[in-house]
């Protein structure tokens, strides 16, 4: 047998440069770079192995190791899970740093291959620093934390097991159904250690992502199942985007007169204008998507998990007699709601119902038209809320008073309401460019008012809904295409949670706009719990003797070195739109909201929450009563 002498790191860094993926003909390397922060865990055994021969992976230094896996989850989810970034971090802390960012790729189920370094195999020097023990087992480290949050985990202790792990691992990340975070941890000691590597390990590999085909059974059960359907409704989920499916979808839409509603990882699969599409589903849904899926006796659910946003808790639907139709990869989720599961690959599967259905047409008629008519014309009214000082009516209703909305418009020297704002951004920026979300009050508005007009520029990370992805995703995106502009549309308090990429960003010049609506505080969670009887408690920001904060965030960023600018009114922000266009470096606007001024819940829309059952407050004993209201038509499973 032939064998060459590495290291570990050496021969996992070179094992990495030759793994392909094959996808519907067309081959490339999986693995593009490797994102870094080293410590002792990580710098001699990596470290020396990436300067040595990194090989074609580009390597980018972070600045959290959060930060940097989100912009690497980013990464893999823009580029439609074809390509991954890997992450080294050192042990201890550094590792601890990447679980919040385990669960955000597995919660959306994105490859991401997580490197974190692991205590000594030896255990000569035990407790090292940074080696938390426990008196009932010596085995147990931090990297323990991440196997719930990882599809695939591995610890190597021996140069030897390299080899298998990591064939399991990239079979796991390549695979459409289980895509998700592979935890490769490797004892720090290990890193270093050499062993005689059989070359066959190092040879080209390529991973096949096939797309699976539906059965026959299965075609005609989904056949049987439209035709039998007066008002059958589609539900895009993020599935119809890694298939790659639009054509076909909108092809089968368009020919049978089956309205197509949105998800928040299904949106932009599809453009808004699309003359089916009714837009985002749910909770944070529009008034016509809503309307349509009360009315509709099929739900095809196509790469959808159905999460709780999308099905408003399990109300949204008439469960006493709509029936479902899951196309799905995954056995699990196209067993939801106790459908009919086609388990095979969207695209296929709709090529191949399309003409099976020859002769059939909904009954939705011209329904759809005016349902997106109605909608349209609610949009433009949220594109022009203006503020006044006498009798202002939120979009939030019956929380805040007056007097304390002008309060806020001192405190923050701004009339903008947050629903105008961001149609002026929709209308501004490139259409092609891409905008990235995940928490706060903003994932609602823009699944409700965005509109997405190129393919696959809508993200939002709304499976872990994860503050702190937006600015570090961003720089995933650039990444994954640098000749588009990129936008971050990020709140107040996810801004500050976490945005240490903005700097990795302008260190290695990769242009990136963050904007940033400060509403000083989580308004969001501070609706929720107004909306439910409470009142405002520790949800706004305010100093000790009760100031509402204004903090100079484009202050902040220029400090940075990034183009800030302060935008206050719509005119303010259009300009400041055009010319951050026409910097060559990354730029943050400031925007100053007001509270109450996003969108509230339509027709359809209930979350189901931990109301509480006993309370001395009237309002919060009603929500209690309006949950045991719904539970009764709702589904149970
Ligand atoms: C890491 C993390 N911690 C906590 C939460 C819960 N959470 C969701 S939204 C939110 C507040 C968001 O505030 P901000 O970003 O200012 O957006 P706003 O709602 O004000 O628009 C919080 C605390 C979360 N989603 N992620
Ligand atoms: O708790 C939450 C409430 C949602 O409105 C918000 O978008 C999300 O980020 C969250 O975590
Ligand atoms: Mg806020």
């Amino acid at each position: 047998m032939e064998t060459v002498r590495l290291t570990t790191a050496q021969a996992l860094i070179k094992f990495l440069n030759q793994q392909y993926v094959q996808i519907d003909g067309e081959e490339f390397p999986f693995v593009e770079g490797i994102f870094n922060i080293f410590g002792h865990g990580n710098v001699l055994g990596f470290g020396q192995a990436l300067e040595q021969d990194p090989g074609h992976l580009k390597i980018i230094q972070g600045k959290n190791e959060q930060g940097m896996a989100h912009a690497a989850i980013a990464y893999s989810k823009q580029m439609l899970r074809k390509k991954i970034y890997a992450i080294t971090t050192s042990s201890g802390p550094g590792s601890a740093n990447l679980v919040t960012a385990a669960g955000t790729a597995l919660a959306n189920n994105i490859p991401v291959l997580l490197l974190p370094a692991d205590t000594y195999a030896t255990r000569q020097p035990d407790p090292v620093l940074q080696q938390v023990e426990q008196e009932h087992s010596t085995a147990i480290t931090t990297n323990d934390a991440l196997k719930p949050l990882s599809r695939y985990w591995d610890r190597i202790t021996r140069p030897e097991q390299l080899m298998s792990s990591l064939i399991r691992a990239f079979e796991v990340m390549t695979d459409p159904a289980k895509a998700g975070p592979a935890t490769v941890c490797i004892s720090q000691d290990v890193e270093g250690e050499a062993f005689d590597y059989d070359v066959k390990f190092f040879e080209k590999r390529v991973h096949y992502i096939d797309r699976k085909l539906p059965t026959e059974r299965e075609l005609n059960g989904a056949t049987e199942l439209i035709k039998a359907s007066k008002k059958p409704l589609i539900v895009v989920g993020g599935g119809v985007k890694y298939s790659e499916a639009r054509e076909s979808l909108m092809e089968f839409s368009k020919r049978y007169n089956i309205p197509l509603v949105e998800t928040q990882a299904g949106k932009s699969a599809v453009e808004s204008s699309f003359v089916n599409n009714l837009g985002g589903l749910g909770i944070t849904g529009t008034q016509a998507a809503n309307k349509a899926a009360i009315q509709a006796d099929l739900i095809i659910g196509i790469g959808t998990r159905f999460t709780d946003f999308a099905t408003s808790s399990k109300t949204l639907f008439n469960f006493e007699t709509t029936k479902f139709l899951n196309i799905n990869v995954s056995r699990m989720q196209a067993y939801k709601l106790d459908a009919f599961p086609v388990v095979a690959d969207a695209r296929t599967t709709l090529e191949a119902l399309i003409p099976m259905l020859e002769g059939y047409t909904s009954e939705f008629g011209d329904l759809i038209t005016e349902l997106k008519e109605e909608w349209l014309i609610e949009r433009d009214r949220l594109s022009k809320v203006t503020f006044n000082r006498e009798n202002f009516d939120p979009e939030i209703k019956n929380h805040f008073s007056q007097e304390k909305l002008n309060e806020y418009a001192d405190a923050l020297n701004t009339e903008l309401a947050q629903t105008t704002a961001l149609l002026a951004i929709n209308d501004t920026i490139d259409p092609d460019s891409i905008i990235i979300c995940a928490a706060g009050s903003l994932p609602g508005d823009l699944q409700r008012l965005w509109h997405s007009e190129v393919p696959n520029t809508y993200h939002l990370e709304y499976g872990y809904s994860c503050m702190g992805y937006e600015v570090s995703g961003t720089l995933g995106l650039k990444l994954a295409d640098p000749t588009k502009e990129v936008y971050t549309i990020v709140g107040d308090g996810s801004f500050l949670m976490l945005h240490s990429e903005f700097i990795t960003a302008i260190q290695y010049n990769k242009k990136i706009n963050v904007l940033l609506f400060d509403n000083s505080g989580y308004g969001c969670i501070n609706n929720l719990q107004m909306d439910s009887g409470n009142g405002s408690f520790n949800c706004e920001f305010r100093t000790d003797d009760n100031q509402i904060m204004n903090i100079d965030y484009a202050k902040v960023a220029e400090g940075y070195g990034a183009k800030a600018y302060r935008a206050n009114t719509v005119e303010e922000l259009k300009a400041a739109l055009e010319d951050a266009k026409n910097q060559d470096r990354s730029t943050l606007i400031e925007m100053k909201v007001l509270p109450k001024t996003m969108t509230d819940g339509y027709d359809g829309s209930w979350w189901n929450l931990g109301f509480p059952e006993v309370s001395n407050q009237e309002g919060v004993q009603k929500t209690y009563e309006l949950k045991q209201q719904k539970l009764k038509n709702a589904k149970q499973y």
